[in-house]
Parts: C-alpha cells; structure tokens; sequence
C-alpha cells in the first residue's frame, strides 16, 4: 500500500503539477478582484504530507483518491433473508447460514438455500437473496415466491473497480470522505495539509473582559478571526493579544511557526500603528499595500522575510471582514491547494449606493437562493449587520440598482 501513498505523494510533488508561482511584486491600491488575484499567486501550495485517516480531517486530498479494491470487494447480500440457488421450494443447507464479516457459506445447487445476513458474502452458485419477508423456513425447508435472479444481490464492483478515481485531488476532506477512503482501503492519506494561522491582536484601547470604560473597548477581533480561520481552513494556532508595543510584535513576527499570520488592527497611518514600521524594520516585503474596497480599504498583505505571508485586517470590524474575504481566503486557499468557490450571484431586493470609484462589500441577508437584502448597521465599525448577515454583496463601483444580480460571497461557517 505504501507504493500508492508514494505515488501520490510524487503526483503531488511533481513540479509540472504544481501551479506557478510568478514573482508577486508591490501593487499599489490594486482593484479588489486585482488583490485577490495577487493574494492567491502570493504563495505555493504547502508540501504534502502523509497523515493517518483519524488525523486527516479538514486537510486537502494531494492526488486523486483512487480505489485499493473493488467495492463492495465481494458480492454481498443487501438484505436479511436466505441466498438461494434456482426457483423453490429450498433446501436448507445449514441452519446458522452467512454472516456479515464471515467466510463463505459452502456452495450451493439448484433447490438449495441458506440463511444469510445483510453485508454477508453471497455464496458460490446462489443466484439471488429472498428476504426474510417474503419467505418461510420449517424443517429444513424453504418458501416462497421465486425472486428475480440477482435480485437483492449487491454485487462486487457496483459502487467502484480497483483503480478507479473516487475523488480529484484538492478535494476538502470530509466526514464522508474520509469514510469513503476508510471503506477503499486507505490507512493513511497523502494531503495538503491544513495551513498553520496565529492571529495577533493589535490595539492598547482594548478590554477583553467587561464593560468599555475610560475610551478603552472590548475586543471584537479577537474572537472572530481565528474562527473564521478556521472555518476558511486555516488551523489556528494561537490568538495573541499584543497591545500597541511594537517590540512585541517584532519579536512576534520574528519568532512565528506559523503558514500565515493575520493582525487586526495598525494598518493606518495613526500614531500608535506601529505595523507598517515593524514590517519594514524586518525586512517584509508589501505586496499590498491598500486595496480599492470599502470597508477595508487600509488592508495590507506582506511576505515576511522567510517567506511566510502576513495579512493586516484593519481595525474597524467590518473592515476586518473584508479584510478577510479579500486577502485571507484566497491566500488560504493557495496555500491549501484548495480550488475556488463557486461563484454565486443573487438578485439585490433594494438599490445599494456604490463608491465611486472602489468596490463595495455589504452585509446580506439570503432568505430566498435567489435574492439578497442588503442589512442595516452595516458602517466599517458596526457589527450588528454583520451578525445578521450570511454573505456580502459585492457591489460595483457606482453602485447597483434594485433586482441587479450582484455576486455574493458567503461568510464561512465553522
Ligand atoms: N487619516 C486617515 N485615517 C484613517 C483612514 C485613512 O484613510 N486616513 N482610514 C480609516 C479606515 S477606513 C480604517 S478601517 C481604519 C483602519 O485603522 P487601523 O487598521 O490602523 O486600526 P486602528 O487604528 O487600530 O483601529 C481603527 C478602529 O478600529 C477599532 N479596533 C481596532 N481593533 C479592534 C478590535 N480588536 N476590536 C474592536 N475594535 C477594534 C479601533 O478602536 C478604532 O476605532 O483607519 C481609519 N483611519
Ligand atoms: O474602510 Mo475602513 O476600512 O472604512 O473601515
């Protein structure tokens, strides 16, 4: 087996395989399908790794998952009842009959039958199963109406043949697929593994506890971000609380093992936001420096001097979101090999002022597929129509009228 899980890993590995990484290189206030672009082609897929199946939810498959068996590996009863052999009455052959997880029961003739189990490997000569319903055993003998040959008989190589792809690479490992690999045979998985995130929360003015007091406020940051992390995909080591102290945050930046680290808060240009000098006293190179969207239009992204990309969510919780959504997801999608979502769009049901210039990304409700409403509450600071929300609307520069399909992105559920 272990042949499979290396020729996986070298199809995974395998340099024409892997997308190109074109040099990235600083783009000022780029329009925002512009930023996402350059956010995706920011990074190269994390190495692949091999993992136990009990260990491999929530990672990305790294080649296709093709099967080690046939399925079922033999032909199979689907229900309770007697395999038999030919039209009736049966003879019973023997008394306790097929078991699920048991060798065969001994062939059968014509006019023979046997007692047999859901799952329970069909013996040699049956031609069909009679289920326990329909049939009646006394004194070694069996009747009932004659089923159809084949018939409640699952046979071998239904659902799949050895050899074939169950699942592309790249695909999301699921409960059901790792169930599916589990019933194909697998004991490990080669996959891209889920991308490590550590989440430094910037701001002196917060309170984590409590009621705001003295101009300080409570962190709204901090408990969503790593969430919706890890709801994009993103395993989230560690939420960091480091104030305004740009030593700390250095030496955060300096000494992180994670695949990307995200910052909330200090991407202005105020007294206390320290972000950008701390970025530049490491060497990081911006490769955003700002993008074309409201809220969030602060927003950077960086690649650290080993490589690792850092993304700046602006400090305004909306902003954040759109933060993001803009830069976060299709980096952790990069990272992961994941392919991207499905675009969906959704007719607006009121008219939504735009930017004139800049794209705009508004709180939606989705009651109906086909309609999105645009929520209130929905300014850079405000979280209430965020909260309310399942999706943004991304809203044209110029803005959008009502019933005017606008495309949606749905906020991740963890
Ligand atoms: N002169 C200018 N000032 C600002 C501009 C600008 O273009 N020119 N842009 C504004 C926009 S838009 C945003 S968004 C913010 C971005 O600011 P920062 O990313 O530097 O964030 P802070 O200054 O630290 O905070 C802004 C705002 O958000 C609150 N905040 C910060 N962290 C949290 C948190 N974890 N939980 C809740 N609220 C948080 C903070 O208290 C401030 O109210 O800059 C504008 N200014
Ligand atoms: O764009 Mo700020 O990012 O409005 O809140």
């Amino acid at each position: 087996m272990i042949d499979e899980f290396d020729d996986a890993l070298a199809l995974a590995n395998d340099p024409r395989l892997a997308p190109p990484r074109p040099a990235p290189r600083a783009e000022a206030d780029p329009a925002w399908e512009a930023a996402r672009a350059t956010a995706h082609r920011a990074v190269a897929p994390l190495p692949p790794r091999r993992l136990p199946l009990d260990l491999a939810l929530g990672h990305t498959l790294a080649a296709p998952l093709t099967a080690l068996t046939d399925l079922p590996a033999f032909d199979t009863s689907a229900m309770d009842g007697w395999a038999v052999a030919g039209p009736g009455p049966w003879t019973l052959t023997c008394a306790t009959g097929a078991l699920a997880g048991a060798p065969a029961a001994g062939a059968l003739t014509d006019g023979e039958a046997v007692p047999i189990a859901t799952g329970a490997r069909i013996p040699d000569g049956a031609t069909a199963v009679l289920r326990a319903e329909h049939g009646s055993a006394r004194a070694g003998r069996l009747t009932g109406a004659t089923p159809q040959p084949g018939a409640d008989v699952r046979a071998r190589g239904q659902e799949c043949r050895t050899g074939a792809e169950l699942l592309p690479a790249r695909t999301p490992l699921t409960p059901a697929a790792l169930g599916l690999a589990a019933a194909a045979g697998y004991d490990q998985l080669a996959v891209r593994p889920r991308p490590r995130a550590e989440v430094l929360v910037l701001g002196d003015e917060l309170l984590f506890r409590g009621l705001p007091h003295d101009g300080r406020i409570r962190d709204a940051l901090g408990p969503m971000t790593g969430p919706w992390l890890t709801a994009l995909g993103a395993q989230v080591l560690v939420t960091r609380r480091l104030g305004d102290d740009a030593d700390a945050l250095r030496e955060a930046l300096a000494t992180s093992r994670a695949d990307l680290i995200v910052t909330t808060g200090s991407t202005a240009k105020g007294p206390m936001d320290h972000l950008r000098g701390v970025l530049a006293a490491l060497g990081a190179e911006l490769l955003i420096s700002g993008v074309a969207v409201r809220p969030g239009h602060p927003m950077l992204l960086a690649e650290l001097p080993g490589g690792v990309p850092l993304v700046g969510l602006p400090g305004n919780p909306l902003a954040a979101v759109s933060g993001l959504l803009t830069l976060a997801e299709p980096l952790l999608r990069a990272l992961a090999d994941r392919p991207p979502v499905p675009e969906r769009a959704a007719a607006l049901t009121g008219p939504v002022t735009g930017h004139p210039r800049d794209t705009r990304l508004v709180p939606v409700e989705t009651p109906d597929p086909g309609g999105a409403r645009p929520l209130s509450y929905a300014g850079p600071a405000m979280l209430r129509g965020i909260a309310a929300a399942s999706a943004l609307a991304v809203i044209p520069p110029g803005g959008a009228e009502a019933r005017q399909r606008v495309r949606l992105l749905d906020l991740p559920h963890p």
